[in-house]
């Protein structure tokens, strides 16, 4: 029986230090980590164990927990369904200083950082990141794969959609839509819905020239 405690990291970069320390604050221990090669700068000391694609990931971590420790949607999404594939076992990251309502909802490898909110009802999907600081209100629905990035602050009853980037300190108001695969840039306003793809940025938001958009 593994230590249920001990985790395999998938990624070693930026953020996977902040998810390590955030492992560290709520009692886990790292076992190792997965990513393309091995990293020159190792902070944390973790063993290197391979590209996750050329070594039998799981007689190595077994019935250990398993964490996307990647900022990048589409890689984390990758990432996600590779541990579907193999059956890995995931869970929910919570930072220990978080402040989450019991009813809220969220799902495995999702992260919730540093003295974020989330509030009552809201629902957050598989493999994302609500990052340092940042208030969700309540009944907020957040997809799969979406990153809020610091700081940035979800109006009661926003919806984001899957494999979305919200950038730092941005604004959402309340009962509005933003789908999916959508980039807003970071100190932006969001006052009304969005419904088509793209890259978006400013108070209140525009999109950016040249996305295809008729919007
Ligand atoms: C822990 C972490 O670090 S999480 C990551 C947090 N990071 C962020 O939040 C950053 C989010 N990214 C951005 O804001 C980016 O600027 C993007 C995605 C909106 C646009 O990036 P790019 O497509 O590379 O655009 P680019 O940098 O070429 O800028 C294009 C124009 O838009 C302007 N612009 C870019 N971003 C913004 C913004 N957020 N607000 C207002 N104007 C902006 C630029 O000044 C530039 O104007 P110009 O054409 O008059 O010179």
């Amino acid at each position: 029986m593994s230590d249920p405690k001990s985790v395999f990291l998938f990624g070693y970069s930026g953020h996977a230090y902040v998810i390590i320390e955030s492992l560290l604050d709520a009692g886990f221990h790292i076992a190792g980590y997965f990513d393309l090669k091995e990293t020159e700068f190792n902070p944390y000391n973790l063993p290197y164990l391979g590209f996750e694609k050329s070594v039998d990931v799981k007689s190595i971590v077994k019935d250990s927990l398993v964490f996307p420790a990647v900022g990048e949607n589409n890689i984390r999404a990758k990432l996600i369904h590779f541990f579907e594939v193999l059956n890995l076992k995931q869970f929910v990251l919570i930072d220990p200083s978080a402040n989450v309502s019991n009813t809220a909802l969220i799902s495995v490898s999702t992260y919730i950082g540093k003295k974020v909110s989330i509030n009552a009802q809201s629902k957050i999907g598989k493999g994302s990141i609500i990052n340092t600081n940042s208030v969700i209100e309540h009944e907020c629905k957040i997809g799969d794969y979406v990153h809020i990035a610091p700081g940035s602050v979800l109006c009661g009853n926003v919806t984001v959609g899957n494999s979305s980037f919200i950038g730092a300190n941005t604004v959402i108001k309340q009962n509005t839509s933003i789908c999916s695969k959508v980039t807003i840039g970071a100190g932006s306003v969001v006052v009304k819905n969005i419904n088509f793809e793209g890259v978006y940025f400013g108070n209140p938001v525009i999109r950016k020239e040249g996305n295809g958009s008729k919007e």
